[in-house]
């Protein structure tokens, strides 16, 4: 069993307030069910989602697969707004599904208009890979990321393609944190595939190095699934990204202060997985992508925002700057500098994995439904403004998928008439 159930620092009100600091106006957050229901789940998050600030929508997460969850599905897609749905393929016995309900959510979603993610990882080799590392004594956090090789995410990212290529329908996959992940996705693209690939900013942005720490409350920060990796898979995900393999950049905030993460100080299997990431992804993005010269300003407006809107189905409404859009706007300085330390972020974490981080590009003004929301350091939001946006299904990755559907019907030269010889 894995550290799945400590409830993050941040709530909404504290991760919304970190993201609009940091120039993000809108975040999609994961709803997980309630012992297995979307609707208790999707309650439970409305709830928490009184004290929002920013605007906000969901995806849904399926843990398990039967009539009450195809229908709450439907539900979800056509009365709530919610147009995505996430498969875990690793956290073994706590999120984890198996082929065969990847492959009966995937004919959900497609049924639906939805769009499949997933969290690529081979679940049962990465409890395998905890086994032999707690046998070989390493419980520390370098046992995590040794546990869940580059490898398990490339096997699984292979598979959920596989199978979303076999249903014939688009697939999302989240946080791409290595090489073997990523080329798969390049693959499948090239064949003409219907695959997006998220990275995060600190698969982007950050080495392996610090779960070596020998500090604990330093190398468990870095505890995130799948693993930080070994350096050289950062640098092949921003060419990645630059050249158009890997289609946005998300976040995957999720943190955890250090009182939390030590829950696992003799045990890796029990540190809380997450990291920072809403406050620093525009100024990081900018720093490594655009001040570096590897991507232009045009491309760091889609890959951080215009991309997802449109994938997500609320574009130009979000992901826009035109008559009619949502007035969603900032101004990054190119000329400022930043830099990263936890005493100033707006999260409540204690704790940065990119902690003393310096950069050039400062998100000055962030701008939210036509109001500064940030200006001159300063936050002008109260828990509660924030408004829910609804998705609809059918987004732009769904259209000929009929049509190909159709012609593969037709390619199939079945079922042959056939007549039985007597001989
Ligand atoms: N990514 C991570 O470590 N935490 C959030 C849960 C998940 O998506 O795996
Ligand atoms: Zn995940």
């Amino acid at each position: 069993m894995e550290a799945l159930n400590t409830e993050s620092v941040d709530d909404f009100f504290s991760g919304q307030a970190a993201a609009l600091a940091g120039g993000t106006t809108m975040h999609i957050d994961f709803v997980i069910p309630v012992n297995g229901s979307l609707i208790a789940g999707l309650e439970a998050y409305e709830k928490k989602a009184k004290k929002s600030c920013m605007d906000y929508g969901f995806h849904m997460v399926i843990t398990k697969f039967d009539d009450i969850v195809s229908r709450d599905m439907e539900i979800m897609v056509k009365e709530k707004g919610i147009n995505s749905f996430k498969f875990f393929l690793a956290y073994k016995g706590v999120l984890m599904v198996n082929d065969e309900l990847l492959l009966e959510g995937l004919k959900r979603c497609k049924s639906l208009g939805a769009l499949a993610m997933v969290h690529a990882e081979n679940g049962d080799a990465v409890f395998e890979g905890q086994k032999r590392m707690i046998q070989l004594g390493i419980t520390g956090p370098e046992g995590h990321a040794l546990s869940r090789p580059p490898l398990l995410e490339g096997e699984a990212t292979a598979r959920a393609i596989r199978l979303a290529g076999f249903v014939n329908t688009p697939l999302y996959v989240v946080h791409v944190m290595s090489i073997d992940a990523m080329e798969e996705i390049a693959k499948a693209r090239k064949s003409g595939q219907r695959v997006i690939g998220e990275p995060v900013v600190s698969g982007l942005a950050l080495d392996d190095s610090g779960l070596w720490d020998s500090d604990f409350t330093t190398a468990s920060k870095y505890v995130m699934s799948p693993p930080i990796r070994a350096s050289g898979h950062g640098k092949a995900l921003q060419d990645a990204l630059s050249n158009g393999v890997l289609q946005l950049v998300g976040t995957d905030h999720c943190v955890f202060n250090s009182t939390q993460k030590a829950s696992g100080i003799d045990d890796f299997r029990k540190i809380p997985n997450g990291v920072n990431g809403i406050e620093e992804r525009m100024h990081l993005v900018w720093d490594l992508m655009v001040e570096s010269g590897q991507i232009s300003v045009t491309d760091y407006v889609r890959v951080t925002s215009t991309e997802c809107a449109r994938i997500f189905n609320i574009y130009p409404r979000k992901g826009a700057i035109i008559a009619g859009s949502d007035a969603d706007i900032i101004i990054l300085n190119p000329k400022s500098t930043f830099e990263i330390n936890a005493r100033s972020h707006h999260s409540r974490t204690d704790t940065n994995v990119y902690e003393g981080r310096r950069g050039k590009g400062k998100v000055e003004v962030t701008i939210a439904g036509g109001r500064v929301v940030w200006e001159n350091n300063e936050l002008k939001v109260v828990p509660g403004s924030g408004k829910y946006i609804e998705m609809a299904p059918f987004s732009y990755l769904f259209s000929g998928i009929d049509r190909a559907d159709a012609s593969y019907l037709s390619s199939l030269n079945a079922p042959v008439k056939r007549f039985k010889s007597t001989t």
